[in-house]
Formats: structure tokens, sequence, C-alpha cells
């Protein structure tokens, strides 16, 4: 198994994590349990800082906080200087409710709710990334009735296709966000927001998708972009401050995954940017990012329990853990792909293939198909790594699951920073 980060296998075959074994934090706190290396964390936020401040660009870096957010980590963010880019009400009030700068926040999101804008506007978010031409309007009066002007960007679709699966792609023209750039939507929504007078326009926002191993489609975007915005400084006058380019750079779940570093893809849009700009004639603007995976994919781990193993002779073999689809939805949802291994015996060679699966009902229910193991026991601790991103965020309650606690780990120290739920958390707000 790879071990990124400060993940290590101790010299009695033990997986320890932030210098804690995962027996240790599997006694303490239970299981299932997301394990979140902090150093890591830390490490990628600050390598995304070394790496854009090599390009001499100003640029801003929003985590995007939808791969994973609490108290906790909105607290790191901004001691890493990160701003943040939520999505909804609720991922706005957990920010805000652990103290984070309302201006060094963004607010996307394709149907952005009245009570969301008001929340937002109260606040005082720094930014709106504005998806719709009804939401133009709305923020527009919402903006007056508070009595002061919000700075947007245009969100656009630019017609580019990211290499990703399907589901996770945002950047074609058959997308549910931003204004396409080819229909004239796009346009028509700058000018709407340039007329609105409650509206400051920063400047532009594309999104091409997630998991994305190379910069092809954003160079490809960024091409389209900056062509519709010298046609946009010829009609309007209109020239952007920041062109925000999103996230979506991929992370390695396994070795199939061969993500470009992060240096090279950002020296790389880097340079496009002031080549594209200098073609068009255009004033170069800021670059800021939106990436989530990629800053605490690697860093996140799930330890489980076993329970049932059950073999079917030349068929497969099952091995039961104690979580499942809802706490790990994404080998369901998109087919994807991790690596697993038996945290207190990562020094036994593997003897079979298994097949691990949650303990939820349904048959898709799993978490890794035919992975190499040694012969798996009940009460051993199966570790999935990589699930960092879109792991406790896309969790659910699914059979009445209780959501697992998340932990921090760092020099050999553990913190819970969200608890396990309990029942009675379950039946909370029921009549
Ligand atoms: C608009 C927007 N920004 C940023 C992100 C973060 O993407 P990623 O986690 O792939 O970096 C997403 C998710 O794909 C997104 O939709
Ligand atoms: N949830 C997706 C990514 C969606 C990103 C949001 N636009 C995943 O797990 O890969």
């Amino acid at each position: 198994m790879h071990l990124p980060g400060t993940a290590r296998v101790t010299p009695s075959g033990e997986l320890a994590i932030g210098g804690v074994t995962a027996a240790a934090l599997a006694e303490r706190f239970g299981t299932p349990l997301f394990v979140y290396d902090e150093a890591l964390i830390r490490e990628q936020c600050r390598r995304f800082h070394r790496a854009l401040q090599a390009t001499g660009l100003d640029y801003q870096v929003s985590y995007a906080s939808k791969a994973f957010l609490c108290r906790a980590l909105a607290r790191l963010m901004a001691e890493e200087g990160m701003g943040l880019d939520v999505v909804s009400g609720g991922e706005l009030y957990t920010a805000l409710s652990a103290g984070f700068n309302p201006a060094h926040i963004h607010l996307h999101g394709n149907n952005k709710l009245d009570t969301e804008l008001r929340q937002a506007l109260d606040a005082g978010v720094g930014c709106y990334v504005v998806d719709s031409l009804d939401e133009i309007a709305r923020l527009n009066t919402l903006a007056g009735e508070a009595g002061t002007q919000a700075r947007c960007l245009l969100r656009v679709t630019p017609g580019v296709e990211a290499h990703t699966h399907s589901f996770i792609q945002t950047g074609a023209e058959d997308s549910k966000f931003g204004l396409n750039l080819g229909n004239g939507q796009a346009a028509q929504g700058l000018r709407a927001m340039l007329d609105a007078p409650h509206l400051d326009v920063l400047g532009i926002h594309f999104h091409i998708g997630s998991q994305i191993f190379s910069t092809e489609g954003t160079l490809a975007a960024l091409a389209r972009v900056l062509e519709w915005l010298a046609q946009q400084r010829a009609d309007y006058g209109f020239t952007a401050q920041v062109l925000n380019v999103g996230g979506g750079f991929g992370i390695r779940y396994t070795d199939a995954d061969q993500p470009q570093p992060l240096e090279d893809a950002l020296a790389e849009i880097a340079a496009a940017l002031r080549a594209g700009t200098a073609e068009h004639d255009l004033p170069l603007p800021q670059l800021w990012l939106e990436p989530g995976r990629s800053v605490v994919g690697e860093a996140g781990w799930t330890l489980y329990r076993v329970g049932t193993v059950k073999a079917i002779a030349g068929v497969r073999n099952y091995v039961s853990v104690d979580g499942g689809m809802s706490d790990h939805i994404r080998t369901a949802l998109y087919g994807a792909e991790y690596e697993v291994a038996l945290a207190n015996r990562m020094d036994e060679a593997a003897a079979d293939s298994y097949t691990v699966v949650g303990k939820l009902c349904e048959s898709g229910d799993v978490v890794a198909r035919d992975k190499p193991l040694p012969h798996p026991q009940p009460g051993d601790l199966l570790a999935v790594s990589c699930t960092g991103a879109y792991h406790y965020a896309m969790s659910s309650r699914y059979n009445a699951m209780l959501r697992p606690a998340v932990v921090f780990v760092q020099d050999g120290q553990a913190r819970e920073v969200v608890r396990r739920e309990t029942l009675e958390d379950l039946v909370r707000g029921q009549e």
C-alpha cells in the first residue's frame, strides 16, 4: 500500500498515521473512524502557496469545503492562509461558526436560495460566483436591500470536457453549471451584471471537473475564456481583474492514477495565462483557485473493524466491515478504486483476493473490489487510504447508520474534531 504523508508501518507491522497507530486510534475513538494526517493537509496548502508564489502572479487560493468541512478544518485553513469556497447556507454556517473571516469566503451554487444569499450578505461574504441569469437580478435586489455591493465573478461554461468520470465533469456545454460561452448566454449575463448597480464584477470563473490528471482541458478552457474576454472588452469595455480556474487537481488513489504534480500544473496554467493575455492584449488578472480533493484527499484514512468473512469457493471472498456506503459512497457512485490493508498486519503477505463490503442492505455496498489481503479475521482493522475528500462530506444515515467520528493526528497526538453520532442524534428533531 502506498503511504502518503506521515503514514508509516511500525517495526511491529502496524499502520501508524501522524505517529499514532491505527490500533490505538480504533481503541480510543472506535470504528468506523476517519483519521486525518494534519501535517499532510498543511503541507498541501503550503504547496499551493509556494507554487503560486513561484508564478509571480497575484493569486488567491480557496479550499473547496465541499470536499470535507468541519470547524477544526475551517480554522486550519485560516491558519494556512486559505480562503474558503462554500456552496450552501450549511457550509457557510459551519465556516462562520468556526470564526472564519467572511471576507475570505466565496459562495458558489447553481441554485442559491434567497435565504442563502441573504445569509451571505448579512455575514459580509467576500465574493459570489454567479451561476445563472436569474441569480443576477436576485443578487442585485438583495444586495441593494442589504445596502451593499456584492463582489462577484461570473461562472462560465467553456464547452470543454475534462477527462474524468462523466458525473464529475462540469465544463461541457450540456451542464447545469454556469452560462455557456458558445451560445451567447455568458455575454448576456456579463452585460446584465455590469448594468446591475449593486454588483461589483471582479471577473470570471470556470471549473471543468474533478480528479483531472493533466492541464490539457484547463488550458483549452483558458484559451477560450481569454478569447471571449477580449471580445467582451471590445464590446463592453469590461476588464477581468480576476480569473478563477476552479479546482479539480487529481490525486493518487491507486497506482493507476498518475496526476501531474501540482507545481507543474500551476506553472503551466500561469504560463498560459501570461501568453494568452499578451496575445489578446489583456491586462494580467489575478489567478484564483479553489482546490478541494488535492488539499485533503490523500491526508484522510478510514479505519473499519472486520466482521463477517465469507468465501464462495471459486467465485469470490467477501470481507464485511462495520461501515460501508453510508461513509464510503464513491465506489458505488463512480466505480472508484481504493487501496486497502489490514492495519494491524501490514507486514504480512497477501494470501488471497477479497472484496471489502459494508454492512448496509444493498448489494452495491462495496468499498473495494477484489483486493489482495492476508486472510482477514474478525476483529482485524481494515484501513482504506485516500478517503479525505468526498467521504465524510458525502456520508449519509442510510440504514440509520451513525456518522463516524473524525480525528486529526499529528506528532503522536490525536484529537477528536467531530464526535461520532449517537442513537439520540438519529431521532433528534423527530416528532
Ligand atoms: C465549482 C467547483 N470548485 C471547486 C471544486 C473542487 O474540486 P476538486 O475537489 O476536484 O478540487 C468543485 C468540485 O468539483 C467545484 O464544482
Ligand atoms: N463528489 C465528487 C466530486 C464532485 C466535485 C464537486 N463538483 C467526487 O467524489 O469525486
